[in-house]
Order: C-alpha cells, then sequence, then structure tokens
C-alpha cells in the first residue's frame, strides 16, 4: 500500500511517542497521534494529533468518522502494574474493555488492528517464550492484558496482529511512568542506594527497536501474533550491573535481594523474556545488544558510557 493512514493511541507513553516518530519520518504513512491529553506532550513532527480517550466508545466512532484509518495501532495501556492491583476497575476498562470498543470500531470500518501487549501474559515457569507458549497470567495487569488480546481474536476482525514485548527502556518526553533503566541511571548518578532482584529474568526491549519492529509489521501487513523484544535474556540484578558499568557508575549502591523484599509488590513472573525467531525470520527484526542500547539511552541523557 503507497499511502497509509495510521492511527496510534496512547501516543504520549513511551512506545506510542517512539512509534509516533519512527512513522512521521516515513513519507508512506499518514498519521495520527492521540493520547488523552487536549495537546501532545512532545513533538508530533509532521503527525496530526487529536485527544482521544479508549475508553470512550463514542469518541472512538466519531474520530474514525472523520480520520477513516487503514491502521490502528494500540499503543494505550494502564502499565502501572501494582497500580492495577490497586485500581481493578480502571485497569478493565482500559486493557481489556477499550480494546473490544477498538477492535469493533476497527471491523465496522475494516481497519486492521495491531495490539500491543505484554510477556506478563505468562506465569514466568519456563520462559523465555514462543508466540505459541500457554498464557496464565500471575496478576491482574496479566489478566486485564490477556483479556484484550482475547477481545481482539474474539472480535471477528479479519486482519489483526498482536506483539507482545517486554520491559521496554528508553527515552521520551514528560512520559507518565519512567523506565527501570532510566531511574536506575537517576539513582545511581545520585549515589542512592538501590535494591535489585535477582530472581525475575526479562529480554530487555530498547523502545526504538519495537518501534522498527512494528513498522515492520505493518509494512509486511503481517497478522498474527509477534514476540518482539530484546534478544540477551538476563536478570534485573544483571541489567543493573550492566547499567553501572556502562555508565560507570559505583556498582555497590546497588544490592541483590529476592523479589520477597519487596513485600508490598504484587507477584510478576519470575522468568519471563522471548524467543523472538519469528519476528527475526518474517520481519527482518534485528534488536539492538543490550549494552549498545543502554549506551544509546545513556547518550540521549547526557551520560558519558564507556565508549
Ligand atoms: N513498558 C514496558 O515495559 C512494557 C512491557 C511490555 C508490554 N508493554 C505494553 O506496551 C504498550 C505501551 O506501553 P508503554 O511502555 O508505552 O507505557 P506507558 O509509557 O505507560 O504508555 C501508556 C500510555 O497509555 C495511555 N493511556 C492510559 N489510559 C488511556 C486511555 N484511557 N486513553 C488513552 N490513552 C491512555 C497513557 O496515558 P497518560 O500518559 O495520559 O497516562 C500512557 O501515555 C502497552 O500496551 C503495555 O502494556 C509495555
Ligand atoms: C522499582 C524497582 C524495580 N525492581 C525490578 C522489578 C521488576 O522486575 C523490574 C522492573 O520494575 P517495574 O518498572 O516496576 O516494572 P514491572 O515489573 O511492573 O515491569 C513490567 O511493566 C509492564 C508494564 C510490562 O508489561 C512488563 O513487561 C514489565 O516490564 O525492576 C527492583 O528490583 N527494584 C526496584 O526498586
Amino acid at each position: 500500500m503507497l499511502y497509509n493512514r495510521v492511527l496510534i493511541t496512547g501516543a504520549n507513553g513511551l512506545l506510542g511517542q517512539a512509534l509516533t516518530r519512527r512513522l512521521s519520518q516515513l513519507p508512506e504513512y499518514d498519521v495520527l497521534a492521540t493520547a488523552r491529553d487536549d495537546t501532545p506532550r512532545f513533538d508530533t513532527g509532521s503527525c496530526g494529533y487529536a485527544p482521544l480517550d479508549i475508553t470512550q466508545p463514542d469518541d472512538i466512532a466519531a474520530l474514525f468518522e472523520d480520520f477513516t484509518p487503514n491502521v490502528l495501532v494500540n499503543c494505550a495501556a494502564m502499565t502501572d502494574v501494582d497500580g492495577c492491583t490497586d485500581a481493578k476497575d480502571d485497569c478493565w476498562a482500559t486493557n481489556a474493555t477499550a480494546v473490544q470498543h477498538l477492535a469493533e470500531a476497527c471491523r465496522r470500518h475494516g481497519t486492521r488492528l495491531v495490539q500491543v501487549s505484554t510477556d506478563f501474559v505468562f506465569d514466568g515457569e519456563d520462559g523465555p517464550y514462543a508466540e505459541d507458549a500457554r498464557p496464565n497470567p500471575v496478576n491482574y495487569y496479566g489478566r486485564s492484558k490477556l483479556a484484550g488480546e482475547n477481545a481482539v481474536r474474539a472480535s471477528g476482525l479479519a486482519n489483526w496482529a498482536i506483539v507482545r514485548t517486554v520491559l521496554v527502556y528508553g527515552t521520551g518526553t514528560d512520559l507518565g511512568r519512567g523506565t527501570i533503566v532510566t531511574w536506575l541511571m537517576q539513582k545511581l548518578a545520585a549515589g542512592e542506594p538501590v535494591h535489585i532482584v535477582t530472581d525475575q529474568w526479562r529480554t530487555p526491549t530498547y523502545v526504538n527497536d519495537l518501534a522498527r519492529g512494528i513498522e515492520r509489521l505493518l509494512h509486511y501487513e503481517k497478522t498474527g501474533v509477534y514476540h518482539i523484544s530484546g534478544r540477551e535474556l538476563v536478570s534485573i540484578y544483571d541489567l543493573a550491573t550492566t547499567v553501572a558499568d556502562v555508565c560507570n557508575y559505583d556498582p555497590d549502591f546497588i544490592t541483590p535481594v529476592t523479589s520477597d523484599y519487596f513485600e508490598n509488590a504484587v507477584p510478576r513472573p519470575p522468568r519471563t523474556g522471548f524467543i523472538i525467531l519469528k519476528a527475526e525470520t518474517e520481519l527482518g527484526y534485528h534488536p539492538t545488544p543490550l549494552r549498545e542500547g543502554l549506551r544509546a539511552v545513556g547518550s540521549t541523557l547526557g551520560i558519558a558510557s564507556d565508549s
């Protein structure tokens, strides 16, 4: 397709900003970025912007009439995992019911839907996971995201894709929720001690890689489930010491702990991470090595790194 009208929801978030930035640089896409605020929190480049709360079906319907997207990429979600357990109704409305409304609008307009999902649909007992592994979420956030996936599958839409990803890191403008990597950089730069878990493993994902993976998926018009993440499976403690090493911070500020140290945190799946062979072979997706991604983030933040 030469000219593709792409609607992005949740554009003010970490992924939404990166994807808007990436697609706005490509002449074949006409992008409308949407988010809850009246105005965007970041430079949208050549993209249009409109406010949209995805929990409001009438607003979705009106926007579809106006913009008539060929593709919708849903980057909006409630992503505060502990907060999802504290505010279950809001979480379900955003991560499950709203996806049902978006899928319904897509079905009515013949729009392709790309839904972004998470490694937290799995229980983390035997990661890394391929696309056909059986979901079994261990917390409310994971259950709500799995319900969002199922809303897409059950919608009767012919043309859909689900992109699952893992612990995304990167930078953006005025992000509501930072990332563990930038949080670590700030803490270690200030010489503040941190306690980091040794018993949770992930394949951390550089946000610009994820945006590129989604762009490849749009380009090839792929359907079905895709795992798009980094390739390296590391514990969060290893991630933290790598951050310290790359940025020349003192690793002694990092104390290893196990998950039970955080008594009030909701349970996380211990070992997730993804097998990304399908994305590599079908999309030509090749993630940035972890150290390189961390260096890029450090450099955006003005931090001198090891290279
Ligand atoms: N970050 C990760 O580590 C990670 C890992 C796996 C999967 N994911 C998935 O990746 C996707 C993108 O997440 P992210 O990392 O970009 O998180 P994020 O930075 O928290 O962005 C999510 C965005 O969704 C917006 N949003 C929430 N409720 C909304 C509503 N009712 N209407 C419109 N927008 C709404 C938020 O808006 P406000 O800014 O106004 O609050 C926020 O900007 C999500 O589906 C998430 O589940 C993320
Ligand atoms: C704040 C903090 C976190 N951690 C660990 C716990 C987690 O394994 C990891 C990241 O913590 P958080 O940023 O709270 O993320 P989280 O555990 O909620 O992470 C999730 O976010 C979801 C939106 C995504 O879908 C998931 O893929 C995942 O990345 O860091 C510590 O070890 N010490 C700390 O002080």
